[in-house]
């Protein structure tokens, strides 16, 4: 549909209103009302299968091995866990509340990483009791700290260093992870003449009985939509490897990549295809591997928004529309039309954290009128609530109407808040003409019972 980015279930009715997977949002709506977030779950089973079965072919054809974990923080749930689960992902969590919810999915502790720049006792005794896969170590002080916790245990830690490359890449600031001046992992780059805390945090992990030295990680970023910063950090994680094997004796088995796989949310953006990246990737670590005069690790990648965020579209209703008249710096007046939805900022914080752009249409309805530059507002007390920028909407745009915004999947639901005590929307998964509550929407009472007078 006119290249607009809905997840492949979405599309028009003979009357002009949206269906996403053979259901009508008029149904969706008369029977959960707005806003609410909806999830197309064949989109999401076919993405995570995409990238499972790119990646595992790529690496395959280089001789080597690669899992793909879930990375739970772009949208966790139970349902959702499940799905990754069936499609052969593994499940990377970030804290003790996404470990829970993969948990409570029956998702096998050895298929399961936990993440984190600042992991809690609880947090890692949880991860240790529940016998997961992979910690993410993050400082000096966390190695310590699940060596301590390890050893009360009497288990052997099987942990990963992350470390940052100095590649920056990503959408925005504050969704690149690896260079300098950020709190995640450790540097590679060392101080003149001395050790990189890199290096230093895998010689530290090596001393200790209770841990197990499984790997390196490196995530760069998110919303990336240049392969090139992939294959730039790999070669720096894989020269690592061979340094640390120089100076310790050790290869260790296991390189992640990390996600941040770009997706399309507007009209024209073209996402990163799993099957060419996954080529890439490949075909640049064995050629870095054989330079080095090494064997390949196993891989690991951790995509989240790739996986969800096509898959989720936001369904509003419009309650108020107000044309303005902005008056542009050295240019004529122009009306830009502000259309007020009931939700906002709360249910999506992401165009006001990071400017981030999407794509909105009328979906209860067909409409022949002509189309008006508009921006799409939410209900908050803020004037930056702002759901979509800008965007071409029908003249006609009026209260009742209902709204969809597109990709929303990844970091809505995540990141939503309860701002001016507004309860969150619900998340409805549609497949096969029908839907199913995965999280029931959230009441007064459920915000009132959180209060103590
Ligand atoms: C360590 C780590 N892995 C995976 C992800 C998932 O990123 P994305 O949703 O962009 O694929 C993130 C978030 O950026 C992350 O910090
Ligand atoms: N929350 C961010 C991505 C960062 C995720 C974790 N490092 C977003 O919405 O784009």
């Amino acid at each position: 549909m006119t290249g607009a980015p809905w997840s492949t279930g979405v599309g028009r009715l003979p009357d002009g209103a949206l269906a996403v997977a053979g259901v009508d949002v008029r149904d969706l709506v008369a029977e959960h009302g707005t806003p609410a977030y909806v999830l197309d779950e064949a989109d999401f089973r076919t993405r995570a299968r995409a990238y499972r079965t790119a990646f595992e072919a790529a690496f395959g054809a280089v001789g080597a091995g690669v899992d793909v974990y879930y990375a739970g923080k772009a949208l966790l749930t139970v349902a959702v866990a499940r799905w990754a689960r069936e499609e052969g992902l593994r499940v990377d969590t970030a804290s003790s509340g996404e470990l829970a919810v993969a948990l409570r999915a029956e998702v096998p502790g050895a298929e399961i990483g936990l993440h984190g720049n600042n992991k809690s006792d609880a947090e890692i005794l949880r991860a240790l009791d529940a016998g997961v896969g992979r910690i993410i170590v993050d400082s000096l002080v966390e190695i310590e700290r699940v060596a301590r916790l390890a050893g009360e245990r009497g288990v052997v830690a099987p942990v990963m260093v992350r470390v940052t490359t100095g590649v920056h890449a990503g959408g925005h600031e504050y969704i690149a992870t690896a260079h300098e001046d950020q709190k995640f992992g450790l540097s590679v780059n060392a101080a003149d003449g001395a050790e990189s805390p890199a290096m230093a945090a895998l010689l530290e992990v090596l001393e200790h009985p209770e841990l197990r030295l499984l790997g390196i990680h490196s995530h760069i970023g998110s919303q990336i939509l240049d392969p090139d910063g992939f294959e730039a950090a790999a070669r720096v994680v894989l020269r690592l490897r061979v340094d640390l094997s120089e100076r310790s004796g050790v290869l260790v088995d296991e390189v992640d990549l990390g996600g941040g796989y770009g997706i399309a949310y507007l009209p024209g953006d073209v996402a990163l295809d799993p099957e060419r990246v996954a080529k890439d990737i490949a075909q640049s670590v064995s050629g870095v591997c054989q330079e080095l005069g090494t064997s390949l690790p196993r891989f690991s990648i951790e995509p989240g928004r790739a996986i969800v965020g096509p898959a989720g579209l936001t369904l509003y209703t419009v309650g108020t529309v107000k044309p303005v008249t902005v008056s542009a710096d050295g240019g004529a007046d122009f009306t830009r039309t502000y259309v007020s939805v009931d939700g906002g900022m709360s249910d999506n914080i992401r165009p006001a954290l990071y400017g981030a752009a999407y794509h909105a249409e009328i979906v209860g309805r067909s409409s022949s009128a002509e189309t008006v530059l508009a921006r799409v507002v939410g209900k908050h007390c803020e004037s930056g609530d702002i759901v979509v920028h800008e965007v071409q909407l029908p003249a006609d745009v009026r209260a009742g109407d209902l709204l969809a915004v597109a990709a929303t999947g990844a970091y809505g639901r995540s990141m939503a808040s309860n701002y001016n005590m507004l309860p969150r929307p619900p998340v409805l998964a549609v497949a096969d003409g029908a839907s199913r509550v995965l999280v029931r929407r959230e009441t007064e009472d459920d915000l009132l019972g959180l209060d103590q007078g």
